[in-house]
């Protein structure tokens, strides 16, 4: 039986509510972390002030590790030798640190190796309910499970490691509603740069947004993740998506799925073992069953309220791509680089007159005018298997402009698989795409896949700071379907007039 809670609750406060451990007055609260995300980049200084302090991990086992961020993604060779100190440096300290401090690691050739925000969900380490952290800003994309997931520094990581606990301060509750159909070539990414161009890059700072409304309720776990991850380009805390049978379809059988047999013996799984269930098939099957009765209360409650509320039509969205050097800056692929006179403030119109000069680009331009040097379709708001599927259904029969350097990373080894086998690899490289190993990649100037100064890059990525994907590097943020008509055309395109070729 369940205990009625006596005020209706947001998705949020019930995760947050279920992990409190002290909430002393007038400070931060306590908070019980279920398990810990680790990459090559945030980490090692956490590993160092353990050993210093003489410390051991509090609990090994709600610790997942991997690279993503430096490692190059050319050749297998060039992974397991890596020319970069900094970037060897980082990856061997990883290797090193996890198999001192006893973390599962997977390491740049393991099956299950990837962009950290992707291999969370294949493995079923995320789940509803809990709370996630990692050393990353992006961690926020695990939310899509219900999950209260938010990215920490180094310091930060340390404390979980040491304690596996966190001091946080409440953030206030903001649900954004996304209504209706979504009209034909308008996909998760769209959605995202839309309210981001709407409230700006600052519009969710100090709250936690939870995304609800038919249109996020029809997309797939994939496209749910790609809302969340750029949850943090609009400033929030976590991004959240109340989980459904999608999610637990998502997640039955995944290998620290509940009720998955066999019982893995490191499982960063929150929820203690049934002392009534045995180890027989019939026995998973009920493990499973009660953790998805479980799941299924984490909704907001009717009658919940949110210190913020936002409502979009669905149905007037359009294809978004970003014009300048701030998701923010982002318009629809049939709009125009925007004028002085669209600048809301002084402020704004200093942002956009600094961004026309870095971007080259002249106030009115017609977007769909802008050429292309480069094409990056990979991540992880978008490197995963659907992204990859639409991308390739535009691609197919098709090739890339003799202008354009395009090359699909896919963003784990289990995409990179699973692509493979359903010959996507094949269609992305007939059509002259580079088919790479797994990793953040261009996403981030961090390895050697990076734009020369000037080139300018249509991305599916999240960011387009000065510099992100190398230095005087330009960045268009887009969808995978619009990244791949980019390619062929050699300049942006709106995908909703594409010519598909089955040949
Ligand atoms: C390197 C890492 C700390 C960084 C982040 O925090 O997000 C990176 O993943 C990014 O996307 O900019
Ligand atoms: S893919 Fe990009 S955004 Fe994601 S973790 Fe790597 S660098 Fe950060």
């Amino acid at each position: 039986m369940t205990t009625q809670p006596l005020k209706p609750r947001t998705l949020f406060e019930k995760v947050w509510d279920n992990h409190v451990v002290v909430s002393p007055t007038g400070e931060p609260t306590i908070l019980y972390i279920d398990l810990q995300l680790v990459h090559e980049v945030t980490s090692p200084q956490a590993f160092d002030g353990l050993r210093l302090a003489g410390r051991k991990l509090r609990n090994p086992a709600r610790h997942i590790a991997t690279v993503d961020h430096n490692v190059p993604t050319s050749s297998i060779e060039a992974r397991l030798h890596i020319v970069d100190q900094i970037a060897s440096a980082q990856v061997n300290a990883l290797r090193k640190n996890c198999a001192e401090f006893g973390i599962e690691f997977f390491d740049v050739q393991d099956s299950r190796q990837g962009i950290v925000h992707m291999i969370g969900p294949e493995l079923g380490a995320t789940k509803p309910g809990m709370t996630i952290v990692c050393g990353d800003s992006h961690t926020s994309t695990h939310g899509a499970f219900g999950a209260l997931a938010f990215g920490i520094g180094t310091s930060e990581v340390e404390h979980v490691m040491a304690t596996q606990t966190l001091p946080q301060s409440k953030p206030k509750t903001f649900r954004i509603n996304v209504e209706g159909e979504l009209p034909y070539g308008v996909t998760a990414k769209d959605i995202i740069l839309d309210i981001i161009g709407r409230i700006g890059t600052a519009g969710a700072t100090g709250y936690a947004v939870e995304y609800a409304g038919s249109a996020i309720r029809a997309l797939s776990m994939e496209g749910r993740m790609t809302i969340c991850n750029m949850s943090i380009e609009a400033g929030a805390r976590a991004g959240m998506i109340a989980p459904d049978e999608k999610t637990f379809a998502y997640l039955k059988g995944r290998r620290f799925a509940p009720g998955t047999a066999p019982i893995n013996l490191v499982s960063p799984d929150a929820r203690p073992a049934n002392p009534d269930l045995g180890t027989t098939t019939d026995d998973y099957e009920a493990q499973w069953n009660l953790a998805v009765e479980q799941w299924r209360a984490l909704v907001t409650d009717e009658g919940a309220t949110f210190d913020r509320e936002l409502t979009i039509d669905a149905t007037k969205l359009a294809p978004s791509v970003t014009w300048g050097t701030s998701p923010g800056m982002v318009t629809t692929i049939d709009g125009k680089v925007p004028v002085l006179t669209d600048a809301k403030d002084d402020a704004d119109r200093k942002g956009f007159e600094r961004a026309y000069e870095y971007m080259d680009l002249k106030p009115g331009m017609p977007m769909e005018e802008v050429a292309v040097d480069a094409v990056f379709i990979g991540s992880c708001t978008n490197g995963r298997i659907e992204d990859l599927r639409a991308a390739a259904t535009v691609v197919k029969g098709h090739k890339v402009a003799t202008t354009v350097r395009a090359m699909v990373v896919p963003g784990s080894q289990a995409v990179k698989a699973q692509a493979e086998e359903e010959g996507l690899d094949l269609v992305f490289k007939s059509a002259g795409f580079e088919w790479r190993e797994p990793g953040c990649s261009m996403c981030l100037g961090m390895n050697p896949d990076i734009l020369q100064p000037g080139e300018r890059c249509a991305s599916t990525s999240n960011r387009n700071f000065e510099g992100r994907q190398g230095r005087g590097g330009r960045t268009h943020l887009l969808s995978p379907e619009m990244a791949a008509a980019a390619a062929v055309t050699g300049h942006l395109t709106d995908v909703r007039n594409w010519k598909f070729n089955e040949a």
